[in-house]
């Protein structure tokens, strides 16, 4: 029990000092300004949380990756012939402001600087919301990030043609700031090493006698924090936004700048309870166990412990 590998569970729980000491000699390839760029708003991420946490992480999916290269190419020697190798695909859950897309920029950056992989490309599921015409006609845009809000079966069609080896499989863009699809605007995958699909509900399992994207995925990672420190993100992150974002004049929120601190609490904090706790609690949370690791978030956003599947 002392290393956390001895137990009878199909996990392994490591606490962050067992984790960290799993980077073995990892070399840091991250610098202060670029970690600048990757941070996501309000998200305190520092080299030492680089360092303790995502090195083991780039480590034990750079291993992971080789040994699936190493069983498609048996796969490949059995059947005969020249096969392309199939994109690796890494699927990233977890809550809405649990901090999900600093850690797709993160490994994004990372996993790209080591040689076996050097071409990875990351896709947000947001790109598959349907418009907010849509879910206006539907009368569901307070369900917005909920599963009946996006666009599943394009979802898994896109993920599955990347997975099938397309030279280019193209994608819709969500924009946060005008909080809908840009009309027209596409983003173009073309056969990476690894893709990264991250977002909300990317281990929602299949309905029945159809196939899930997480069908596609390699690996998967759940980032995972107590519900009232997702709240307290979510809302002081509302209040970031209000000084950034929210004043741009193309912002969906930018009447929002001008409530005052109490009403703005009160609305994000309106939202988080009708639409994105309970989506977290209803649809998000039940994956969790789906997951290939978890990353568990203490209150002051830094990962104190994780938990691996082992089977
Ligand atoms: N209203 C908004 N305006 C601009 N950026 C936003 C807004 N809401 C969220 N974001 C940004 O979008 C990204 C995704 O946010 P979110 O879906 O809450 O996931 P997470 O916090 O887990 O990364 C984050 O980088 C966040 O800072
Ligand atoms: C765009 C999102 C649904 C996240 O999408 P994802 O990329 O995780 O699929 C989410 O960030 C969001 O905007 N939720 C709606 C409620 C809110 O404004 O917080």
């Amino acid at each position: 029990m002392a290393n956390g590998l001895d137990t009878a569970t199909p996990y392994v729980q490591l606490s962050r000092a067992q984790w960290s000491d799993l980077r073995k000699n990892t070399p840091l390839t991250l610098t202060e300004s670029e970690l600048e760029e990757l941070r996501g708003v309000d998200d305190p991420i520092d080299l030492t949380e680089v360092t303790d946490i995502y090195l083991p992480l780039t480590r034990l999916l750079n291993l992971h990756f080789t040994g699936v290269r190493q069983r498609s190419a048996a796969l490949n020697t059995f059947l005969g012939g020249e096969r392309r190798t199939a994109p690796y695909v890494l699927g990233i859950a977890g809550s809405v402001a649990v901090g999900k897309s600093t850690t797709a920029r993160l490994l994004h950056t990372l996993l790209a600087r080591w040689p076996e992989h050097p071409r990875v490309d990351l896709i947000t599921t947001d790109s598959f919301l349907f418009p907010n015409e849509v879910l206006t006609a539907r009368n569901i845009m307070h369900r917005k990030g909920f599963p009946e809000s996006y666009d599943r079966r394009a979802l898994v069609r896109f993920v599955a043609d990347v997975k099938a080896g397309l030279p280019e499989v193209t994608a819709p863009i969500y924009s946060h700031l005008e909080y809908d699809i840009v009309p027209g605007a596409t983003q173009t995958i073309r056969r990476p090493d690894i893709l990264i699909v991250e977002g909300l509900n990317v281990l929602q399992p299949a309905p029945p006698t159809a196939l899930a994207i997480n069908d596609y995925f390699d690996f998967s990672i759940y980032v995972d924090a107590k519900v009232e420190h997702i709240r307290d993100w979510y809302v002081d992150r509302f209040h970031k936004l209000r000084q950034t974002a929210f004043e741009d004049p193309k912002s969906y929120f930018r009447h929002l700048a001008e409530l005052s601190e109490e009403q703005a609490t009160e609305f994000a904090e309106g939202i988080w309870r009708d639409i994105n706790e309970r989506n977290l609690l209803e649809n998000i949370a039940p994956t969790r166990g789906r997951a290939d690791l978890v990353l568990h978030k203490s209150a002051d956003h830094s990962v104190s412990r994780v938990r691996l599947r082992r089977i």
